[in-house]
């Protein structure tokens, strides 16, 4: 689709609006949002326009500061004391803000740089080849690139594209990924899975359990890897990066790059998650919440666009959706007491995750249907 023609939806009426037939002319280019800025618009088609409640709550519209919480992982393995301290932070935030930055995390800057440029890289290419890799059918490859997992089910689309890779259980061979960044989605994956382990452990700890707790429930067994693709927005007032919502796995690692946009709702006001040179930021998922029988909160974040863009990020999501599996998750046990009850009914992953997939990013926590 051409500029001219996207630029015309913005001049029908009301009544003429048809957002079905704008969205599958959009998925049908198989170009994404970067497809439509290369193609030069200088408006943001009606598609992407969210409600203006959504849009206005910048984090700058109060004087309050907070400050967001850093973590040093320095030292956790040989120092004891250390640890305990390392620990009781980690209780602290995953029970208040459900957001923290790591640093001293043990990934090289490096590899976070490289995985950045492979993300990137893959999005520079041109679009017929990428488009081999643009689907839409769900569970059928472990590579997905696309724009908007929820496009046909969210009330607005986000100025985002995504590629999507299951990395584990199973990793992938080299020539499963696109051939620009596999050697680094392979590397970082399995840096990201050492942090993955030392992350639930100190989880499990901060919870008052054996340090191995979580991961004997796999909770670190899968690895989704989200590589996000920002464009600069023509009218970053209008649209956003990610919708308002809660991520459905246990726990995220993600690196973003130097443009940031990444906001976190903290007492009723959007906090900018600063991009730090080399620190990632871990954030708690609503299976953890669950589990944690609420010990440990998912936290509401979007991201918004920008102008200077584009931006890049890197999600890895430790969850195991894609594989079929009966086994249910629901408050642990040893948590629970006569004065603190199981506050969620028991779910597998899959149908969680089928829930939060067919809702979409609607501005309602999917934690909810599970309450009891
Ligand atoms: O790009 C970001 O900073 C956040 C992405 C995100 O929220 C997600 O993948 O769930
Ligand atoms: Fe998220």
């Amino acid at each position: 689709m051409v500029a001219s023609e996207r630029n015309d939806v913005n001049h029908e009426t009301e009544a003429e609006y048809d957002r079905k037939r704008e969205i599958k002319a959009f998925d049908d280019t198989k170009a994404g949002v970067k497809g439509l800025v290369d193609a030069g618009i200088t408006e943001v088609p009606r598609m992407f326009i969210g409600p203006p409640e959504d849009l206005n709550a910048s984090s700058n519209s109060n004087s309050e500061q907070h400050e967001f919480p850093v973590i040093d992982l320095h030292g956790i393995h040989e120092d004891a004391a250390q640890r305990k301290e390392t620990v009781e932070k980690v209780r602290e935030a995953s029970g208040t803000w459900g957001f923290f930055q790591v640093i001293n995390h043990g990934i090289p800057d490096d590899v976070l740089e490289e995985m950045l440029n492979g993300v990137r890289r893959f999005y520079e290419q041109d679009t017929e080849v990428k488009k081999p890799w643009y689907t839409r059918e769900p569970g059928s490859r472990r590579v997905v690139y696309n724009s908007n997992f929820d496009l046909y089910s969210a009330p607005v689309t986000n100025w985002r594209d995504t590629l999507t890779c299951a990395m584990a259980p199973n990793p992938p061979s080299p020539e499963d990924l696109p051939s620009v960044c596999s050697e680094i989605l392979l590397k970082y994956s399995e840096e990201v899975t050492k942090l993955g382990y030392s992350l639930f452990e100190l989880l499990s700890e901060a919870l008052g359990l054996d340090p191995n707790h979580l991961k004997d429930m796999d909770c670190a067994e899968g690895l989704i890897v989200l590589c996000h693709y920002y464009p600069a927005c023509p009218q970053p007032e209008l649209t956003l990066g990610a919708s308002k919502h809660e991520d459905d796995d246990f726990l995220t690692v993600l690196l973003q790059d130097h443009v940031g946009g990444l906001q976190v709702l903290y007492g009723n006001q959007w906090i900018d998650v600063p991009p730090t040179p080399g620190a990632l930021v871990v954030n708690i998922g609503d299976l953890l919440q669950l589990v944690s029988n609420d010990k440990f909160l998912s936290a509401r974040h979007r991201v918004v666009a920008n102008r200077v863009g584009p931006r890049v990020s890197v999600a890895s999501f430790f969850t195991t959706y894609l594989r079929p599996s009966t086994k249910l998750y629901g408050p642990i046990k040893e948590l629970l007491s006569e004065n603190d009850p199981p506050k969620y009914r028991e779910t597998t992953i899959k149908d969680y995750s089928a829930y939060f997939d067919a809702k979409g990013l609607d501005g309602t926590s999917p934690l909810l249907h599970y309450r009891l």
